[in-house]
């Protein structure tokens, strides 16, 4: 049964992804559909904290589905994360009469949803980050639009690398996980790749192999490396030095978490906005919405914050195999 005097929210925390606003017009719309009224919370947690709240109605998140970015906006709280915040924070949702809240973002964000849900305000996590590196769930909002601009950048990067016989180092997003850098490797067919998750040495290993493949005759080299690895300019002295290749650095940095999100990153943003508000619509609270071998379902978030997601090294091992 609708119930008009019900009120969720929605808010985006942690670092933007494209693919939010998708995610955002989901759950407005959704919520609507079941009679429940929608509030927008502004800039994560914080706006919670202060109660910078604003009314969502059908045509609020008209115009915004092929937009990056969020129109709700984002932040760090780390008021948030002390009790005296975390109690602010209830008193507003407690003025405001919120039964739920959809929380859009990555773990850190979960945290914050799973305190929240445990001092009696139901939510529901969605995954939303550039990194995938949300361990309960094979996929986040945001990580296909960010490996495409990857791949085009990097294709750009390879007619300049190609044309003066040289190599470029090129590290792409992610703080702790190696996924946006595995999938553009591929993409891109770079000669190596380096990741958090799997130890590599520069000296021993990308050198010789490097020395190795120029003995086929090839002449210009890609190297992804994740932000996590870091020392990327130390990485492309050290070729340069032990090469003899001329080589550059290049970092990506921030394009790779703007621009218009990919159809995927649309049609999954949407449904699990949908899921959540399901959930919410319910009263059910404390679970993030994930998608498993290709299903929308939802788990606790205590048991989905202590899942483990092995990295791909079967992935892994095909890069180093095909792309030399
Ligand atoms: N342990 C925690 N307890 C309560 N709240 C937390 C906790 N960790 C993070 N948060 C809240 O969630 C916000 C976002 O967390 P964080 O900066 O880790 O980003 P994220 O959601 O993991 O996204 P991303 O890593 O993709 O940028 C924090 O600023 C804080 O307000
Ligand atoms: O917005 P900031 O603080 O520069 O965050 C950068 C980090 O955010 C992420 O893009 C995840 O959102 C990481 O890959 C990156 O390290
Ligand atoms: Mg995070």
């Amino acid at each position: 049964m609708a119930d008009l005097n019900k009120t969720i929210g929605v808010l985006t925390s942690g670092g933007d992804s494209p693919g939010m606003n998708a995610a955002i017009r989901a759950v407005v719309r959704t919520g609507i559909a079941k009679g429940l009224h929608v509030v927008g919370i502004k800039r994560g947690y914080n706006g919670l904290i202060t109660g910078d709240l604003l009314d969502m109605d059908l045509r609020s998140v008209s115009d915004i589905i092929h937009r990056g970015g969020t129109v709700l906006y984002t932040a760090r709280s780390p008021e948030f994360k002390t009790e005296e915040g975390m109690q602010k924070a209830i008193k507003v949702c407690k003025e405001h009469n919120i039964a739920g809240i959809a929380v859009i973002g990555g773990d850190g964000s979960f945290r914050g949803a799973s305190d929240l849900s445990e001092r009696g305000i139901p939510c529901v996590g969605i995954p939303g980050t550039i990194d995938n590196d949300i361990s309960s769930s094979d996929y986040t909002i945001g990580f296909d639009t960010s490996v495409n601009t990857a791949m085009e950048m990097v294709d750009r990067l390879r007619d300049t690398t190609e044309s003066h016989d040289r190599c470029s180092v090129v590290e792409v997003m992610g703080r702790r996980a190696g996924w946006i850098a595995l999938d553009t490797a591929i993409a891109v067919g770079a000669t190596a790749v380096l990741v958090p998750e799997i130890a590599y040495d520069v000296e021993k290993e990308l050198v010789p192999r490097i020395r190795e493949i120029q003995k086929t005759g090839k002449k210009h080299y890609i190297i992804i490396v994740a932000e996590g690895v870091g020392h990327t300019a130390e990485i492309a002295k050290l070729v340069e030095e032990k090469t003899g290749i001329e080589t550059r650095a290049t970092v990506l940095g921030h394009v790779q978490r703007g621009g218009s999100p990919t159809v995927r990153d649309r049609v999954v943003a949407s449904q699990m906005g949908y899921h959540a508000v399901e959930l919410l619509a319910a009263g059910i609270g404390n679970r993030v919405v994930v998608m498993k071998d290709s299903k929308i379902v939802d788990y606790d978030i205590y048991e989905a914050l202590k899942m483990v997601k092995p990295f791909d090294k079967n992935l892994y091992d095909i890069s180093n195999t095909i792309n030399i």
